[in-house]
């Protein structure tokens, strides 16, 4: 069953196309990630998707309702945390989220029960009394996404949800993000400029540019498709480099580091077969490296400008 289902989605501005036909599939209980450059379409997709905006074409369900005939039964559904933060600096944390759960019409207990839970589950029940104004950016988004989750949705949007904050803060709302996808079976919609944070929190991953998908998979589907893999390997000196060159025709040489790189994969039958290559001509390596392309490869190749199709 799939959390969020949309097909042909289509949004311009006046002149501007923004999105040109996107399909998405995201299961339940996952984290998808929409990785692009500024103004690929981003926001936009979440905008359509969490009802704020209206798609010119294309249809979507979420959370099994359809977008535009069932868009209360997608509210109750969904949550959205963005950019500009709905924490209310003058209220202390705890009251944001009575705020929240009075927003959600929440009887008082109840409201207070998923108060404390929640601020336990973000490790603020000792800031609970503070005013927000004066929580750093990090506790500010753990705020936000506590207060996105006193409502209990099921799907929740998250705009860039660490942009700003130093790696350990970003370090810890990846956990708490990977325990609601764990713990309760929330999904997760996450779009990010952040490659490492798409790399380290996505089951799948979209490249969005210029208002199309020019990619979808998972980490390592996105980076086996960017040729660049490659086994490095480094020799004692030029008459061993020249030996193992006339062995591999499609190598090329780096003779300033003594080294050869020979397109391939890094797995060990690839491996062997360069190793048992080099035996039989009698070369000796002194290392062997395996190099693959990360995500920002990946990235700058499928959103380079003009855009260059890459093959799905
Ligand atoms: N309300 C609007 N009116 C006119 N143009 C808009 C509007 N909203 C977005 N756009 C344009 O649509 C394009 C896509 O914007 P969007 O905010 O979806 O991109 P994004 O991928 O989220 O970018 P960023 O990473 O910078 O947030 C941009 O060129 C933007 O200027």
């Amino acid at each position: 069953m799939s959390a969020i289902h949309a097909e042909g989605l289509r949004k311009s501005f006046g002149e501007k196309l923004v999105l040109d036909g996107i399909d998405l599939r995201i299961p339940e209980a996952s984290v998808f990630a929409l990785l692009g450059p500024n103004g690929a379409g981003k926001t936009t997709t979440v905008q359509i998707l969490s009802t704020l905006i209206r798609a010119d074409g294309g249809r979507a369900q979420v959370g099994g309702y359809d977008l535009t005939r069932q868009a209360d039964d997608v509210r109750r559904s969904i949550g959205v945390t963005g950019q500009f933060a709905a924490v209310d600096g003058l209220l202390t944390a705890e009251e944001n989220l009575l705020l929240m759960a009075d927003l959600h019409h929440l009887p008082r207990h109840e409201g207070r029960r998923r108060a404390a839970e929640l601020l336990d589950r973000f490790d603020l029940t000792a800031e609970a009394k503070k005013t927000a104004a004066t929580f750093s950016g990090g506790m500010r988004r753990k705020l936000d996404l506590a207060m996105t989750l006193v409502g209990e949705p099921r799907i929740i949007f998250l705009d860039e949800p660490t942009t700003g904050l130093d790696p350990r803060s970003r370090r810890t709302l990846w956990q708490l993000i990977r325990g609601l996808v764990e713990d309760r079976g929330i999904t997760i919609l996450l779009t990010t400029q952040y490659l490492e944070e798409a790399d380290q929190l996505a089951d799948r991953i979209a490249v969005l540019n210029g208002g199309r998908l020019v990619a979808e998979g998972t980490a390592e589907e996105l980076k086996r498709r960017i040729p660049g893999s490659h086994l490095r390997l480094r020799f004692a000196d030029e008459r061993q480099l020249d030996a193992a060159a006339a062995v591999f025709d499609v190598a090329s040489r780096d003779p300033e580091n003594l080294a050869l790189h020979i397109p391939g994969d890094g797995t060990p039958a690839t491996v062997r077969a360069v190793l048992d290559l080099l035996d039989a001509a009698r070369v000796q390596a002194e290392s062997l490296t395996v190099h693959t392309p990360d995500l920002d490869d990946v990235f700058l190749t499928l959103t380079e400008t003009p855009r260059k199709s890459v093959a799905a």
